[in-house]
């Protein structure tokens, strides 16, 4: 990952990916511009020579046949509809343009994301940094770049048909032109630079900000807010890194307005010193009026073209600065080490082991496992019980390979996770997480996610509410299983009804997700982490029935915090402090008189009666 401080570059290759995005996203709207650009550009050229045309008729002696000034007039008219028509039509099509080159930059941008195998970038607030800007440079760089290109390609055509004719009257001021032109490509380049460096340096207080919003407004901490009357302390955070973000980009526009102040300065004395010289030219009889009517127009068409080209070339600029964002998030290697050549993943017919496993989040974290040895035979159910922060759901995320073990190994019959084509590897496992999503979606949908080939199989999605025992709650919702589980996306003719989207309760939720991961009934590998967590104790015996029948000859992975709900399991396993310090049946646990049974004779004395 490249560090935040390395310094970006704009380089050929970065070009030449932004504006091949932006053709290939619409190569005919790419083209039409290009060619009205040419048309656009050549336009001022043709109004200035025409002016002096007619000019020097009407002022000249004699004035020439009516029949070509009038010719002359029609050709200003045509250019003066032109001029009128082209930004109407330009904009047009760049504003379609952009709308295709978005959707070609986002489907690769997400794609890309989605290739991440792992969770360890997703992690990593450098490459959320990244992930942000990527986002808007997949919105706004390549246009930028192919638009500023454009308008360069303009501003070519327009100086180098107004140059010939200056050149001619005055060679000097086009060295002038020249001359000044080179200052003001350097200021606008630096300040294209600064202004991405601010952005990429803004991001974390840009990423707060969002955060203390988010609170503010979404469902998630509104109770606490109320409750603890955080609304105040949050709004006042938000507001700071708001005013932080100001500072920066207030410091910024100074610095911008100051140095544009002075270009333009320096544009006008040019120009006017241009003026005066003409002036005196056509007193001393060396330029005729058509020629300073030129002149003029020459010397305002470079001025505007070069000042437009520095300005639109500076921002594509910056926008190639925030599209190194981009590319490097499409071009982020995976977070897992992944094999060339991966091998088929068996079905199960031995077991999974972990052997001597360790494990760290990052080099900067402590150990969280520290030599795990561990195997969850087929057919048979494994607990695993701990502590809070034991390590009991970093073993899960191994398993699931989210991450590989900072040393030591995974296998599936023997074979090492790192060999195995992750993506089969997950299709053989079902899982609820501790943390399992709640999809603002339809009930049958929140059930159908867990195997998407099934998504439309009510029959199947029936099936799995049954074995989590959330079919009747969803049967009696307005609109049954079809019900949104949410009011989000309500269309504005149905925000009233309340039947167009029901809330679940926390319990219900929970068991919605175990039938998620009960559709992947014929997995080899079934992990459930906390299944019964916000269960009252008859849903949790009656769930945790249900279990039983279902782990009947499956493989299971099983954590619990409520002893007395794994007691049954083949093998439990106790984890502390990331190693594992017993393990064997519930019996042999007891008989052990360790840390299992202090835990299990402290929860089974919470339901003793209480002594009068
Ligand atoms: N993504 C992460 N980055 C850094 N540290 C993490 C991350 N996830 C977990 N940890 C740390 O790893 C340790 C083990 O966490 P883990 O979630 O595996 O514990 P657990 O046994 O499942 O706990 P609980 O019973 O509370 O669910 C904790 O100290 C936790 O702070």
């Amino acid at each position: 990952m490249t560090s935040g401080k390395s310094r970006r570059r704009v380089t050929p290759r970065l070009i030449v990916a932004a504006a091949g995005l932006a053709y290939r996203a619409a190569p005919a709207t790419a083209v039409a511009q290009a060619l009205l650009a040419i048309v656009a550009g050549a336009t001022p050229v043709a109004v200035g020579v025409l002016t002096k045309l007619v000019v020097d008729r009407l002022v000249g002696p004699g004035g020439g046949p009516v029949a070509t000034l009038i010719g002359l007039a029609i050709g200003l008219a045509v250019a003066g509809v032109a001029v009128a028509t082209l930004p109407h039509v330009l904009r047009y099509l760049e504003a379609e343009w952009r709308r295709r080159v978005v959707v070609r930059a986002q489907a690769d941008l997400y794609a890309a994301i989605d290739r991440l195998p792992g969770l360890g970038r997703l992690e990593n607030p450098a490459f959320r940094d990244h992930l942000n800007i990527a986002d808007e440079a997949a919105r706004y760089s390549p246009i930028a770049v192919a638009s500023g290109g454009l308008d360069l390609l303009r501003g070519v055509v327009t100086v180098a048909g107004f140059a010939g004719t200056l050149a001619l009257l005055n060679p000097w001021m086009v060295g002038l032109l020249v001359l000044a032109a080179i200052p003001t490509a350097k200021a606008e380049l630096r300040l294209s630079r600064q202004r991405a460096e601010l952005m990429w340096q803004l991001s974390p207080t840009q990423r707060r900000h969002f955060f203390y919003a988010d609170l503010l407004t979404g469902l998630a901490a509104a109770k606490e807010i109320r409750l603890f009357n955080l609304g105040d302390l949050f709004g006042q955070r938000m507001i700071n890194e708001l005013r932080a973000l100001n500072k920066a980009n207030r410091r910024m526009d100074r610095k911008d307005v100051l140095v544009q102040a002075g270009l333009a300065v320096a544009g006008a004395v040019v120009a006017g010193a241009g003026l005066v010289w003409a002036i005196l030219a056509v007193r001393g009889g060396r330029l005729s009026v058509g020629d300073v009517t030129i002149f003029i127009a020459a010397v305002a068409g470079v001025q505007g073209a070069v000042s437009t080209g520095i300005s639109r070339v500076a921002d594509a600029h910056e926008a190639l600065l925030r599209f190194t964002h981009y590319r490097e998030v499409l071009t982020t290697p995976p977070d897992l080490d992944l094999p060339t050549d991966p091998a088929p993943v068996p079905p199960l017919s031995g077991g999974v082991e972990l052997r001597d496993v360790w494990f760290r989040y990052s080099d900067e974290h402590p150990w969280v496992l520290r030599g795990v040895d561990l195997t969850i035979p087929q057919g048979r159910t494994v607990a695993l019980v701990g502590l809070n922060g034991a390590g009991k759901s970093t073993v899960v995320k191994l398993l699931t390979r989210f991450y590989d073990p900072t040393r030591g190994s995974l296998h599936w019959d023997g074979i090492d996770y790192r060999q195995l084509d992750v993506a089969q590897l997950r299709d053989r496992i079902g899982a609820t997480f501790q943390d399992f999503m709640s999809y603002d979606l339809s009930a049958a949908e929140n059930i159908g996610l867990g195997d998407t080939d099934l998504l439309d199989d009510t029959e199947r999605i029936v099936t799995a509410a049954r074995q989590s025992g959330v079919h009747d709650a969803l049967t009696a919702l307005p609109h049954g299983y079809a019900t949104q589980l949410t009011r989000t996306f309500a269309d504005p003719a149905d925000r009233d009804d309340v039947s167009t989207g029901v809330l679940l309760s926390g319990g219900q939720w929970q068991r919605l997700a175990l039938a998620r991961s009960f559709l992947r009934a014929g997995r080899d590998l079934l992990i459930l982490d906390e299944p019964s967590a916000g269960l009252d104790a008859e849903a949790e015996a009656d769930l945790h029935q249900r279990l039983r029948g279902l782990r009947e000859g499956r493989t299971t992975l099983l954590i619990s915090h409520r002893l007395g709900t794994i007691r049954d399991a083949d093998h439990i396993v106790v984890l502390r402090d990331g190693v594992i310090a017993e393990q064997g049946s519930h019996d042999e646990l007891l008989a052990a008189q360790g840390a299992y049974a202090r835990l299990f004779r402290l929860q089974a004395a919470g339901y003793q009666p209480v002594p009068s």
